[in-house]
């Protein structure tokens, strides 16, 4: 993620530890995927606890845009940033591989330079995949259009198909999928436009010339 925002993206990324603050004056905030604390308990669950996560909170509150891919997705959720859950996959195997995105909202800082249903083919790599919502949760979702991204086909069986999802406000986005690993035409043998627009999206929402 940080050599895909700083030597693919000129952006000014810089990494912050967990045990502490975040500055003030950060224009955005890119949880990344891994596995935080060995993925104990339930992935993500840990790490939501921890000190930096108070921060982001606040950012998230002040409508700062912020990402969470995969591991990052799992501690967004986990931390309450995010409705949901995410549960092991129905094969109960890590899954690894390419497979396609549909985007349902592009009105997020995430996706305002993708269009509407378009496709977008990326990398997966986990084994907690499956969102999970109640019924009702789900409701809300579809109303809010806070549904961001859908899986083209049924692959782990999350619910209605769901990718990614993002707060009420639309500046907290998640997703389970790799942009960072489909940005670059040297690892991606499909199409690295649709990743890089997510990119590109946040640049154009904030502001930033690269
Ligand atoms: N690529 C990742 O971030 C993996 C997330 C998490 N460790 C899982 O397996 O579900």
């Amino acid at each position: 993620m940080y050599h895909v925002l700083t030597d693919v993206f000129n952006l000014d990324a810089q990494y912050f530890w967990h045990e502490k603050g975040l500055p003030k004056n950060i224009d955005a905030v890119i949880l990344p995927g891994g596995f935080s604390y060995g993925d104990r308990l339930r992935s993500g669950a840990i790490a939501a606890h921890s000190p930096i996560i108070n921060d982001v909170r606040k950012m998230a509150d002040k409508g700062i845009p912020i990402l969470g891919v995969c591991n990052g997705f799992q501690i967004l959720v986990e931390a309450g940033l995010l409705p949901g859950a995410l549960l092991k996959n129905t094969s109960l195997n890590f899954m690894c591989g390419w497979t396609n995105l549909i985007v349902e909202n592009n009105k997020t800082p995430f996706t305002n330079k993708l269009k509407l249903n378009q496709k977008i083919p990326i990398p997966i790599a986990n084994g907690e995949g499956r969102y999970y919502v109640d019924n009702d949760t789900l409701k809300k979702l579809k109303k809010n259009n806070q549904i961001v991204f859908r899986y083209e086909q049924v692959i782990n069986g999350s619910i209605d198909r769901i990718a990614g999802v993002c707060n009420e406000d639309g500046n907290v986005v998640g997703m389970m999928p790799h942009p960072e690993r489909a940005a670059e035409s040297a690892i991606n043998p499909i199409d690295n436009k649709p990743s890089s627009l997510i990119f590109e999206s946040l640049i154009k929402t904030i502001g930033v010339k690269n």
